[in-house]
């Protein structure tokens, strides 16, 4: 499915870029990383044929970021605004995410 080029366009290239949001893509400088909006990516798959590491595969990516987090000084882009606060939707995400 992650290959499919009726879902994807050019679906083996690495194009950050589909995943931004709005109704015209090019337009919007956001991502959509809460997947509110529009679930397109599913990286492990869904039903019978899901990828039965998804948990162990999620605890390691999670150790990842958590190292990431720790070694790496992390500063705001200037003139980005994000807000760390959290923003009831269908669950709690980021006020604002850049
Ligand atoms: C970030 C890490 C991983 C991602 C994104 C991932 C993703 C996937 C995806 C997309 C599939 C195909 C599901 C389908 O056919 O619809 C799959 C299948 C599978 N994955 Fe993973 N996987 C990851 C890590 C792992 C790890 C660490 C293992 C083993 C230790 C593993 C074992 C398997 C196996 C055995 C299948 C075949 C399941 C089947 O055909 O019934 N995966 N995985």
């Amino acid at each position: 499915m992650g290959l499919n080029p009726n879902m994807w366009e050019d679906p083996t290239e690495f194009k950050l870029e589909r995943f931004l949001m709005g109704d015209h893509k090019e337009d919007s400088e956001m991502f959509d990383i809460t997947e509110n909006r529009e679930i397109e990516m599913m990286p492990f798959s869904v039903g019978t044929r899901i990828c039965p590491s998804y948990d162990f595969a999620m605890f390691h990516l999670e150790y990842f970021v958590a190292n990431l987090i720790w070694h790496f000084e992390w500063k705001l882009v200037e003139g980005d605004d994000v807000d760390l606060n959290e923003e009831m939707d269908f669950t709690f995400t980021m006020k604002n995410l850049l």
